[in-house]
């Protein structure tokens, strides 16, 4: 498989060698707006979305919604930006809601998720009337029954069910098993006590029910599995859902070694298997409701650093250094996640020196890519790290007082900015700061 099958859609080699993007000199960008630097290729999550929407018109007959899990990424700008192109949105704190409000987002596509969703994150729901609130807990239902009895307004609730199933991902981000702090579980009874609950409530409407197994997941297995049981558990208590969402998910390739991740076998199988449950109940097609993050962000996502210092250790390991890492991306220390880079000034040149990348920040595990081949570098070359658009920005810290890096948006012949880099300020801490509105 070819490196450039994991890079973004409008990635190419220029007349220089150089790595450009969308048209765009990627050693020209990073010499104007400097490194770490993350650029997002504005084709390829159009052409994510596009396959998305033509996947559930082929697969789907009944009505179906693409709901953006913007834990995977957002900002302001980006967000007025998919709200455009027609997706929905799963939002899971008080920031995102209000992220999704702003940015022109209509409440019939947000759904709210969290396992322990604060007092003030319902209130906007329930004010803002979203989609549905996703109750997770039999703590929460009751939580939000008094709310919305107090507030004098019905409210619409999904119930997350916990299918007791595990998969296989990282453990980190598994959330379908038994031992989950995630949902209402299947196996103890709970998700049938709130199911009844919230069919007796004259303050709650249950429009719909949720699963999500966990995250980079590429076996469809689950996903079958999973419509099966919310069905079954459906039917048994006489309940015919409006909505059936079976979550996120889908895996992406961050080295061309990963498995496939055409999303078809995803779609194809989740819409068969409510098909066919929809058929053997006797139910109205429910619309189907799908909540990729990784998916649909991911590949678009470039991530640029400068290449500083090298060593050689003792123990013959030649380790490069670049100017970002763990801060910009905690994905490695957390997850072990591999990744490739790219040489921007030298792309296409051969692959000569095996090499560990480090990050500059004050941990031994600030590692980005314990062995990669790569061309010769020298200080001040640039690497490009494909697959960088979803969980790095979102999950990016402040550690060692290191700024949030400055994303561009990236069309043939535009850029825009979607985050500007943080600036220390006088008051000791980091002043956040978007592209203009
Ligand atoms: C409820 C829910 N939906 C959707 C997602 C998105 O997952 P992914 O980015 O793997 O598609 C997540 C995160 O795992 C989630 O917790
Ligand atoms: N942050 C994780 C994904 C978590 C999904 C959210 N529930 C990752 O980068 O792989």
């Amino acid at each position: 498989m070819d490196d450039l099958s994991i890079f973004p859609n409008s990635t190419s080699i220029n007349q220089n060698g150089h790595l450009a993007i969308a048209g765009h000199d990627l050693v020209d960008l990073a010499n104007q707006y400097g490194t770490p630097l993350y650029l997002y290729d504005a084709a390829t999550v159009r052409a994510q979305i596009d396959r998305l929407h033509r996947l559930f018109k082929r697969y789907y007959p009944g009505e179906a919604l693409l709901a953006y899990a913007s834990k995977a990424y957002l900002s302001f700008q980006f967000a007025k930006k998919l709200a455009k192109y027609g997706v929905g949105l799963d939002v899971v704190s008080l920031g995102e809601i209000h992220i999704a409000q702003t940015a022109g987002f209509q409440p019939s596509v947000v759904h709210l998720h969290g396992n322990n969703k604060s007092e003030a994150e319902l209130q906007a729901a329930l004010d803002w009337a979203i989609q549905a609130i996703v109750v997770d807990n039999l703590e929460e239902l009751e939580l939000l029954e008094q709310m919305a009895s107090h507030s004098q307004k019905r409210v619409r609730i999904w119930l997350r069910i916990t299918p007791d199933l595990s998969v296989d991902t990282h453990p980190h981000i598994q959330t379908a098993h038994l031992d989950s702090k995630f949902g209402l579980h299947l196996e103890n009874g709970e998700a049938d006590e709130a199911l009844q609950r919230s069919l007796s409530s004259p303050w709650l409407e249950l429009s719909g029910i949720h699963a999500h197994l966990g995250s980079q997941i590429f076996d469809t297995e689950p996903y079958r599995l999973a419509i099966e049981r919310l069905c079954e558990f459906a039917a048994k208590n006489n309940y015919i859902p409006a909505e059936i969402s079976p979550g996120g998910g889908w895996g992406v390739r961050y080295t061309p070694e990963d498995p496939d991740d055409d999303p078809e076998q995803w779609v194809r199988t989740v819409s068969g298997a409510m098909q066919e449950a929809a058929i053997r109940h006797d139910w109205p097609y429910p619309r189907l409701v799908l909540e990729p993050g990784r998916w649909l962000i991911a590949r678009a996502g470039i991530a640029i650093y400068r290449v500083g210092n090298q060593k050689t250790t003792p123990a013959q390991t030649h380790l490069v250094a670049i100017d970002g890492g763990l801060a910009d991306n905690p994905r490695v220390a957390l997850y072990q996640a591999r990744y490739i880079a790219k040489v921007v000034e030298r792309a296409a040149e051969p692959a000569t020196q095996t090499v560990r990348i480090v990050g500059k920040f004050c941990e031994s595990g600030d590692v980005l890519i314990p062995q990669v081949n790569l061309p010769p570098l020298q200080r001040g070359d640039h690497l490009a790290i494909p697959a960088s658009g979803a969980y790095q920005l979102s999950m990016a810290s402040n550690y060692n007082y290191a700024a949030r890096p400055t994303v561009l948006w990236l069309e043939q012949g535009q850029i825009e900015i979607l985050q500007q880099r943080e600036q220390p300020d006088q008051s000791s801490w980091l002043v956040y700061s978007e592209g203009k509105h």
